[in-house]
């Protein structure tokens, strides 16, 4: 068996088609938005939360049967309907540079999702691969407790600090020191990461 290959995409701007209209298609939209990309729902019907997103504007919805032309365009496509005939000719029509995920059929798919959750720029996701969506909610519960909101604003201040290490500090030892001493358990859990930050600063260059 291969295995799979983990990526981050960047959808701003981009095309995501979503066939279907049901409770399938909404979770996957709901894990789409706030990515910018522009997201349109081909589907007779829908659930109330599409409806909803569709009248505050955040999705297009195109309310009629499946097209061919649907696809133009598009990055990424969900075969998410209830016709697994249908879900499997909607991958057959997409072109081979498109990334087609057949919601009924993990081995026709180009990718499948995993349990995911955000601590500000800390995402954690989990897969097992098709063997288990359960199992891997039921690990994602677990981290959840493990990576509290903490993380939120220590990712921002790791954001920050490297930023700043890596434009002001040229010897790569200490470049490295650094980098390794604000990762550590005593900065996560810091109540003065900048002031900490300056006295290790201090330390190390006098
Ligand atoms: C292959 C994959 C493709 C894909 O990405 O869709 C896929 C496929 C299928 N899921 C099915 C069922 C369920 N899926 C969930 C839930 C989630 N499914 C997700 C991902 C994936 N599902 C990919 C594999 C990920 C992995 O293995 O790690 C999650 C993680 C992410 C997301 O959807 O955003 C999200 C949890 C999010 C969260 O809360 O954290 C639940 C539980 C529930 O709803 O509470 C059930 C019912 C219980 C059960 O079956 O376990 C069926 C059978 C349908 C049928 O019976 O016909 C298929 C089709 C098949 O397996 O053939
Ligand atoms: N990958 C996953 O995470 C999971 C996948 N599934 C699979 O996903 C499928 C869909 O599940 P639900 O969303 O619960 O079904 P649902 O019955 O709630 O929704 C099906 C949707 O498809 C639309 N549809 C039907 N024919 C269409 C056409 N010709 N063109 C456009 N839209 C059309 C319907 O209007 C409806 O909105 C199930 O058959 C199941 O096998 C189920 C659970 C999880």
């Amino acid at each position: 068996m291969s295995s799979n290959y983990p990526i981050m995409l960047r959808l701003e701007g981009k095309r995501v088609v979503v066939v279907g209209g049901g409770k399938v298609a909404d979770r996957k939209i709901s894990g789409l938005l706030g990515t910018g990309a522009r997201l349109v729902v081909i589907s007779p019907e829908a659930t109330e939360e599409l409806r909803g997103l569709f009248h505050a504007g955040k999705i297009e919805w195109v309310q009629r049967q499946f097209s061919n032309r649907d696809l133009q365009g598009a990055f990424m496509v969900f075969a998410a309907t209830n016709d697994k005939v249908l879900n499997l000719s909607i991958k057959d029509s997409a072109e081979p540079h498109q990334l087609v995920m057949v919601v009924d059929d993990p081995e026709e798919s180009d990718f499948h999702l995993p349990s995911v959750f955000h601590r500000g720029r800390l995402s954690i996701a989990v897969s097992t691969g098709g063997a288990s969506p359960t199992l891997a909610k039921k690990i994602r519960g677990q981290l959840v407790r493990q990576f509290d909101v903490t993380y939120e604003d220590y990712l921002d201040f790791l954001f920050e600090k490297r930023k700043w290490i890596i434009k002001e500090v040229a010897d790569t030892a200490l470049k490295s020191r650094l980098l390794t001493a604000i990762a550590s358990d005593e900065f996560l859990n810091s109540n003065d990461r900048e002031g900490d930050f300056r006295r290790l600063y201090q330390e190390l260059t006098f």
